[in-house]
């Protein structure tokens, strides 16, 4: 057979390793051989076949959707007649065919669209060559080879659309070569380059089918979406991929269309079932975000098919969250709003004979290969009957489902649609007791809402033929689903069940514990939203599953907050220094001291100011009464070290200690920094500070993937540290954070970045540490 096939393929001019190559694609073998055989009918493939043919029909081959696929013939025959000779004529007849998908063929109007009979002279190249070179000529001439002969390019194939191109190309270069003459040294000379951005690849596997997988830095994701994201245009479902075209579609898609007034609409439709995490993040990004680089709507849709899961207070910081991240919603809606709609297309679909009520059991139908439904095959009627009793509450739990009559990809036979639960919904209360499954009410609410883009993630892509299956069965219109990839991090568990688990274990105080990675805890924690943002573009639209460390993460926010958090000074173990020869001439009034708020980029002039005092506090960490470490820069018995921002130097004089040898407070003398010898480094201190709480967390997972059981045999709870949150009651913070509110966020000089924690009360505020100032993983 792979013979025959490697025969027939090499017939039409394919290298062996081409046809090779072909071989190992099952689809395209299959279509292509299909193409040949249809060739064969008009012309003789193989020796002597004109090359272009042969091209032309793999081009047909590897290019052609499947929703034209019933005018194969017809292509074939143009090319096999050479009425279709080009690669760009035959591109244009399957654009036109993709335009036209159901109607049958007008051939004139095909013709003409395919530029059959259309042919551009040598002559007619030359002479729109000429003209347009002599429009350009004066910006030609001073820039010469810098020229974007691309925009003469793209204008003439504009003008001359059925002309070859490779003949338009050799025509430019030629009258190029002829106006400027051969390229001379400063032409040859490479261009200073601006630095080129750094591209951050991350997964490798593979990309959103239409999309590229990477981003570049400096952008935001709605210019990552704009750029790199090529999905259909509003109105175009029927030319993607797979999508299924009905002899009602083409109606259906152009009163969408009016409906929506041409713009993109997109949802982001979250289960109220638990708080977003950072995978979410992307979600909301790709799915706002697409509707912002469009000029189109986004909704915020509640899936809220499962009554027994939601709570209000997700669906509260579910929204919160959205907006913190930057988006506003189009409309707010529920799948629970559709209800009676999605019970009335599910009695339309029984109507239809295309779905049946079923009383398997739930255990009858596990595993791989459950038994057909016995059920499948009985009358509409008493279909229709037993739906009604299960909406009316006659038939227990368990008892009965709706199931769709169709196949999914993964061979699943019939999906329920609706299944029968007595529980009071947090919307609908108790007027149901049916409710609809994810596979019936996805695509039918996306097609209420007149959705244009369905974006979702790749788990959904086998559940894509059931979606068009179902919008088509109801007669409704049908949107195009695409899918991304799902963004995942090491070292934490983000689903919700689990995160329930360690909450109610006492592992962390709540969804928003700040070790966590939900939204609310990022925040808490002190992410900015600009930070968790660009940490989402940085991984890129990609098709396949990233999972990334969250170290990555890290180094983004520590970026963002370099630019965005004000210094402040902080002691987080506080050692007395009384300074005895304190300068001040009245000794118990501070010296006020300006600092900047970024002291590393003098361009910034803000500043806050600090009092300076006869008694600071440095950090115990900052001394060593001796040490053999060479390293050791700071303050020791001999060693003088710099108070930052003072001006002043200190030289410890006296260590006082208790009785068990502790220290208990230094005494010092100072020194104007410009009148000793340059200390061998400067640390922070404070005087008079805030006595505030500082908390600093560690991971809360030991094991990158704490989920898997090869790495952590015992469970995600086993794998916890619990030794992750250290709270510091009383670590000492000067007055400039006095006024702070929650989520005000600082550095801490020398410490790291710190965010004001929602626990804070008057009088006491409470830190969180955001992250250290350098990567943690090369500072242990
Ligand atoms: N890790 C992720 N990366 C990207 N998108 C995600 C991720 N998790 C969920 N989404 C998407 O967010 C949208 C709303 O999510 P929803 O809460 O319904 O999902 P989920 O799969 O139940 O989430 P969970 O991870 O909490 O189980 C869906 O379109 C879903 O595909
Ligand atoms: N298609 C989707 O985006 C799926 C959303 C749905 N709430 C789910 O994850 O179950």
């Amino acid at each position: 057979m792979a013979e025959e096939l490697m025969k027939q393929f090499v017939s039409i001019g394919l290298s062996e390793s081409k046809a090779k190559e072909t071989l190992k694609n099952d689809a395209l073998s299959k279509t292509l051989s299909e193409l040949i055989v249809e060739t064969n009918k008009y012309v003789k493939t193989g020796n002597g076949l004109n090359k272009t043919i042969g091209k032309l029909i793999y081009q047909t081959a590897t290019t052609i959707k499947f929703q034209i696929r019933s005018h194969l013939p017809l292509v074939v025959e143009y090319i096999a007649k050479e009425k279709i000779d080009s690669e760009i004529k035959l591109s244009a007849a399957i654009d036109y065919l993709l335009s036209n998908p159901t109607a049958s063929i007008d051939i004139k109007a095909f013709e003409s669209s395919s530029g059959v009979g259309v042919t551009v002279s040598d002559q007619q190249i030359k002479d729109n060559v000429k003209s347009l070179i002599e429009k350009h000529k004066k910006d030609l001439i001073e820039n010469r080879y810098r020229f974007n002969c691309g925009l003469l390019l793209g204008q003439l194939k504009k003008d001359l659309k059925f002309a070859d191109g490779k003949a338009i190309k050799t025509e430019v270069d030629r009258q190029v070569l002829e106006l400027l003459g051969p390229k001379n040294e400063k032409d040859l000379a490479k261009p200073v380059k601006e630095k080129a951005n750094k591209v951050v690849n991350v997964a490798k596997n593979q990309s959103t089918d239409n999309c590229d997988d990477t981003a570049d830095n400096g952008i935001d994701f709605i210019e990552l979406l704009k750029s790199k994201a090529h999905l259909h245009k509003v109105g175009d479902n029927y030319k993607t991929d797979g999508y299924v075209i009905t002899d009602k579609s083409m109606d259906l898609i152009a009163k969408h269309v009016k409906e929506i007034g041409g713009k993109v609409m997109t949802r982001f439709p979250p289960e109220p079932n638990g708080i977003l995490h950072i995978g979410h993040a992307k979600a909301v990004n790709v799915n706002f975000g697409y509707a912002k680089a469009f000029n189109g709507c986004c909704y915020l849709r509640y899936d809220d098919t499962n009554p027994e899961k939601e709570e209000e207070r997700f669906v509260r910081e579910i929204k919160e969250m959205v907006e913190w991240l930057g988006y506003k919603p189009f409309k707010i809606t529920h799948s629970s709003d559709y209800f009676d709609q999605l019970y009335e297309y599910a009695v339309h679909l029984i109507r239809k004979d295309l779905a049946y009520v079923c009383h398997q059991k739930q255990e009858e139908l596990k595993g791989f290969n459950p038994p057909p439904s016995p059920w499948r095959t009985r009358p509409v009627v008493e279909s229709l009957k037993l739906f009604e009793d299960m909406r009316k509450g006659k038939l227990a739990e368990g008892e009965a489902t709706l199931r769709m009559k169709l196949t999914l990809e993964e061979g699943k036979q019939d999906p329920v649609a609706y299944r029968i639960r007595y529980i009071e919904h947090h919307r609908t209360g108790n007027k149901w007791c049916i409710y609809p499954t994810y596979d019936f009410t996805h695509c039918l609410c996306d097609s209420i809402e007149n959705i244009t883009h369905s974006l979702c993630t790749k788990e959904f892509q086998t559940r894509r033929s059931s979606y068009y299956w179902l919008c088509n069965a109801v007669d409704a219109y049908c949107p195009v689903q695409w899918e991304y990839g799902r963004l995942n991090i090491n070292y934490t568990v983000v689903s919700k069940r689990k995160i329930a688990k360690l909450i109610d274990e006492k592992i962390v105080s709540d969804w928003d514990d700040p070790r966590l990675f939900t939204l609310t805890a990022l925040r808490r924690r002190g992410f900015p939203a600009e930070a968790v943002n660009s940490f989402v573009t940085k991984m890129g639209l990609t098709g396949a599953l990233t999972v990334v460390d969250p170290i990555m993460l890290d180094t983004i926010v520590r970026d963002n907050l370099n630019v965005t958090a004000p210094r402040a000074m902080a002691v987080l173990n506080p050692l007395k220094v009384r300074i005895t020869n304190f300068p001040s001439e009245t000794p118990l009034v501070p010296i006020y001291i300006e600092v900047p708020d970024f002291p590393s980029d003098p361009s910034i002039k803000s500043h806050h100011l600090v009092p300076f005092e006869r008694e600071i506090f440095i950090d115990r960490s900052d001394f060593a009464e001796e040490t053999t470490d060479k390293n050791f820069k700071r303050l020791t018995a001999k060693q003088r070290v710099g108070l930052k921002h003072s001006g002043y130097v200190i030289e410890v004089t006296k260590v006082v200690k208790t009785g068990g040898n502790e220290i208990e407070r230094l005494e010092a003398v100072c020194h104007k920094v410009s009148e000793v010898e340059k200390p061998k480094s400067f640390i922070q201190w404070v005087s008079t500070p805030i006595v505030c709480e500082v908390r600093l967390y560690e991971r809360l997972f030991n094991h990158k993937n704490p989920e898997d059981p090869n790495e952590v045999p015992n469970g995600f709870i086993s794998d916890c540290n619990r030794d992750s949150l250290t709270i510091i009651k009383e670590a000492f913070v000067d007055t400039s954070v006095k006024y702070a509110k929650p989520y005000d966020k600082f550095q801490f000089e020398r410490v790291g970045f710190f965010s004001v924690d929602p626990d804070s009360r008057l009088g006491r505020l409470v830190f969180n540490r955001t992250v250290l100032l350098k990567d943690s993983s090369t500072k242990n």
